[in-house]
């Protein structure tokens, strides 16, 4: 069901600079221009243009989601999250599968770290879009459902106290109805959209309707012939969808 509430709220879209080069990400920036100020900086441009990069945009006031998906013991990963935090990221991810204590671990770090009046906010992913049922037993999970899976992956994140999980639009209302944790959403496509190499898509609409607080998008805007035009059209379909009533159409 729709959720009422969500209707008057803005979902913001991290767009996901997903490239080799600061270049090629600072020019998408420009192209998207000042009234766009939600980015992704994933493992790619990371290892490619680093911190460095990072505090360029944040000077420019936009908003960082630092997506490097920490999976490690509690003490490194810790300490992985203290930097991020210091450099004032508004979000960072680590795997709900890496247990509880690597998760409380993130989040007593993100705590201690972020700077005055700037926390860094801890997402836990759960299952990765690109993951379909088969992999879930290939993988020697207990269940083959994979929203049952999410949920328990989300129960354990919110006993660690993180801000939020990372799914698919799928298990939304899932997390929704047995949690207050916000949920960030990347797989998004609108129907001319190559799925690529994920598995568990959704229209911008869908994700919204189920209660998403946070869309990630990454290629469907940055392969885009007109990626302003693309991201408009996004927001668009976005703002259509939270004015919308009646039932969620897939
Ligand atoms: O944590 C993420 O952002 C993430 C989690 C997940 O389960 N699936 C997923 O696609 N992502 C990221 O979201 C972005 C999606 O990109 P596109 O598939 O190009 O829209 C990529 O940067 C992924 O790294």
């Amino acid at each position: 069901m729709i959720n009422e509430k969500q209707q008057q709220v803005e979902v913001p879209v991290f767009v996901a600079l997903d490239f080799a080069h600061a270049h090629e990400a600072r020019e998408l920036v420009q192209k998207l221009g000042e009234h766009h100020s939600h980015y992704k900086i994933g493992l790619q441009l990371y290892l490619a243009a680093g911190r460095a990069f990072v505090s360029e945009l944040e000077s420019e006031g936009k908003s960082i989601f630092l997506d490097l998906k920490f999976h490690d013991i509690p003490n490194t990963v810790h300490f992985a999250v203290a930097e991020a935090a210091k450099l004032g990221v508004d979000f960072v991810t680590i795997h709900a599968g890496g247990g509880k204590e690597m998760m409380k671990s993130a989040v007593e770090a993100a705590h201690h770290h972020s700077l005055p009046q700037h926390q860094t906010k801890v997402l836990a992913v759960t299952l990765l879009t690109s993951l379909h049922v088969n992999d879930l037993v290939q993988l020697g999970y207990m269940t083959t459902d994979l929203v049952k899976q999410v949920q328990r992956l989300t129960y354990l994140a919110q006993d660690c106290n993180v801000h939020g999980v990372v799914c698919s639009a799928h298990e939304v209302a899932a997390v929704k109805a047995s949690t207050g944790l916000k949920t960030m959403v990347p797989g998004i496509r609108t129907s001319g959209d190559a799925k690529g190499d994920q598995a568990r898509v959704a229209t911008p609409e869908y994700a919204v309707q189920c209660g998403a607080d946070y869309l990630v998008v990454g290629r469907p805007i940055t392969q885009a012939a007109n990626p302003v035009q693309a991201l408009q059209e996004l927001k668009a379909l976005i703002s259509g969808s939270q004015h919308e009533t009646g039932e969620m159409n897939v």
